[in-house]
């Protein structure tokens, strides 16, 4: 795993553009994973400055929906993604995917998932935000560490959380779909994004605490392709922050 520590959010975002885009220039790089949540907007935001007809060939399959939003609700991750990824990138919409949360059969919806992901090959690089509780996608606390796309209960910290984003937290739905820690898993290379002193804690036991399904994140401590790219608050209660700070030092060398 690598640790990458900045001095801002908007540094995050730049840092995270730059390995996506140098994937895509390499060509290693043509199906993406991508997040909703405030983290990630960076790196859209810093993609769709470097907008090329290379990029916006990219696939793309999103982590995670609500069940019970249709996709035209703003806050459905499928507008969410539309909004942030799609339009910024100027992907072709039939490219990009996003869990079917409105589907009569969720569990049909789930294996569809999974099999138009491995039908594309696999995702070569996957985008992760990190939840208070070290939820990635909507892997709460206790999800098997071998999870595959399925229906999540989210629990109620993460819906006080995603309550910012609704007019109340009771607007905010109760299930959702979310690609399993074993899906995750799979991904070529993970980057990981997190900003601020809220994320610390949860940071800190992904990267430095026990393998455990209390901490979701944690899993990635077995990915053989793991960064975490963070800002100083969020990097602030890592135990090794001056080792990772060396590492970093030796490879601008
Ligand atoms: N399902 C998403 C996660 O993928 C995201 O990582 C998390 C954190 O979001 P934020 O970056 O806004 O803190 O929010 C939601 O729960």
């Amino acid at each position: 795993m690598q640790v990458v520590v900045l001095d801002s959010a908007a540094e995050v975002g730049e840092y995270a553009a730059g390995v996506i885009l140098r994937g895509v220039s390499h060509g290693t790089v043509k199906t993406l994973g991508v997040a909703t949540g405030s983290s990630p907007l960076a790196i859209y935001k810093a993609l769709e400055r470097h907008r090329s007809p290379e990029l916006s060939a990219l696939s793309a399959f999103a982590l995670d929906e609500y069940v019970g939003l249709a996709p035209d609700h703003p806050e459905s991750y499928a507008a969410v993604i539309r909004r942030e990824v799609t339009d910024r990138l100027g992907l072709d919409p039939g490219r990009v995917h996003v869990p079917d949360g409105g589907a009569a059969d969720l569990a049909a919806a789930c294996l569809d998932y999974e099999a138009a992901i491995k039908a594309a090959g696999g995702i070569d690089l996957q985008i992760l935000g990190i939840g208070r509780n070290g939820h990635i996608g909507f892997n709460e606390p206790t999800s098997s560490l071998a999870s595959r796309t399925r229906v999540k209960t989210l629990m109620s910290a993460t819906r006080r959380d995603n309550a910012r984003f609704f007019a109340d937290v009771t607007q905010v739905p109760s299930l959702c779909l979310t690609q399993g820690l074993g899906t995750i898993m799979e991904a070529r290379t993970v980057l990981l994004v997190a900003n601020g002193k809220a994320k610390a804690q949860a940071v800190a036991r992904a990267v430095e605490g026990p393998l455990a399904s209390m901490c979701p994140a944690s899993v990635l401590q077995m990915h053989p392709h793991a960064t975490f790219v963070l800002d100083r608050e969020a990097a602030s209660d890592l135990a090794l922050k001056d080792y990772y700070r060396d590492v970093q030092d030796q490879m601008l060398r």
